[in-house]
């Protein structure tokens, strides 16, 4: 359960137990090919894989790069978080357990549970700062009308992290019974790894999609945005034996990649923003996807062996991306999302990202969730 120095299992003894039995399942249920069948069904005929690798042609013809997107924003729901909730449901129908818990921020995660308890008749109880509660309201709408219960979150920064610490305390009190749905690579062994498994199915049909179309067979550049970093993993693990460079985008108010110190939270170890105390600190992102103050293992030790490389965006550069992907080809995507765009943006033509290169760009979600935001910050 490590990534190099990073990951393990810090919980409580109570919890050992539950994750141990999460760990056991899915080792069992990865071999069989009877749930992998069952995922795979389920991700072609309700999730509408596979997405497709759209040409943005006038973008690249703008930058001079080959820009060529990965569309998570058009799987049900409209986010990469299908594929992860989607196993992970059939993981705990597998194992018997009667109710689904999840945290969420963007409420993405949160809306791909609810349509997964929806779907297979599990109860879901969604926990989700109350900061965010106000700002992803359309989610917070969407959880209720799939039949979940929204548990607002009033602790700490009422974000995304608190919401993570309640939904673990919940889970201690109810570890027979309920199945702790983790949105992103993090959490205590087996989820970081788990999460990325379920995930690698946009790497993995990517990599396919490049071999047909590009005549090198694999894009020089690839890059995704990174909260937890599980669209990043799941992309990065389609490529991660290719010539393929990858490259993490952070939000500037959240950037564990980037600005953190190894540390320990919410069961794991990792980067994380923390004061010269060691007191893990808030991020601030306007991506509330984005809003998290650490990062994934894998990525941690992606970073350290210099195989990806980690970059942060400003939230004006993220929403300037998102407008101009809006104009240029008709996709409004995620404000997350944007933040990929904004690096490749930001770096094509320089010695970052050469002008002729082929960037692969995962577009982890739809940016319905974000028009208030953008259209307050842009003048139209
Ligand atoms: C559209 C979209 N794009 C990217 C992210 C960042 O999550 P990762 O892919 O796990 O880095 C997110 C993260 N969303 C989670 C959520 O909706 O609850 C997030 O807030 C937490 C699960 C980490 C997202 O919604």
């Amino acid at each position: 359960g490590r990534f190099g120095r990073y990951g393990g299992r810090y919980v409580p003894e109570s919890l050992v137990p539950a994750c141990q039995a999460v760990a056991d399942e899915f080792a069992r249920a990865w071999s069989d090919p009877g749930f992998r069948g069952s995922l795979a069904g389920l991700l072609s005929v309700y999730a509408g894989r596979p997405t497709p690798l759209t040409p943005a042609l006038r973008l690249s013809a703008e930058l001079d790069v080959t820009v060529l997107l990965k569309r998570e924003d058009l799987t049900h729901t409209g986010s990469h978080k299908i594929n992860n909730v989607m196993g992970q449901a059939l993981l705990a129908r597998r194992m018997g357990r009667a109710r689904l818990i999840a945290e969420t921020g963007a409420g993405m995660h949160g809306v791909a549970t609810a349509t997964a308890g929806a779907l297979l008749g599990l109860p879901v109880k969604v926990f989700m700062g109350e900061r965010d509660v106000e700002r992803q309201a359309h989610n917070v709408f969407r959880m209720r009308l799939l039949g979940a219960e929204v548990v607002p979150v009033s602790t700490g920064s009422r974000t995304l992290k608190d919401a993570t610490s309640e939904a673990m305390r919940h889970w201690v009190a109810d570890a027979d019974e309920a199945y702790y749905c983790v949105g992103s690579v993090i959490g205590p062994h087996p989820y970081p790894m788990m999460v990325r498994e379920f995930q690698r199915v946009i790497g993995d049909e990517a990599r396919r999609q490049c071999a047909a179309e590009l005549p090198a067979a694999v894009p020089d550049y690839v890059v995704a945005c990174v909260g937890g970093g599980s669209n990043a993993a799941g992309t990065f693990a389609g490529f991660v034996g290719t010539a393929a460079k990858l490259v993490g985008v952070e939000a500037e108010g959240g950037a564990g990649a980037s600005n953190g110190e190894i540390g320990v939270l919410h069961g794991f170890q990792s980067l994380f923003l923390q004061d010269e105390d060691g007191h893990i600190e808030e991020a601030h992102s306007m991506a509330a996807g984005l809003d998290y103050p650490g990062v994934g293992p894998e990525h941690a030790h992606l970073r350290d062996l210099g195989r990806a490389r980690y970059v942060t965006v400003s939230d004006a550069e993220a929403i300037a991306a998102a407008v101009r992907l809006a104009r240029t080809e008709g996709i409004l995507p995620a404000i997350e999302s944007a933040h990929a765009l904004a690096w490749v943006i930001r770096a094509a033509g320089t010695s970052d990202l050469p002008a002729g290169s082929t960037v692969l760009v995962t577009l982890s979600g739809r940016g319905d969730k974000d028009v208030a935001t953008l259209m307050a910050e842009t003048e139209l």
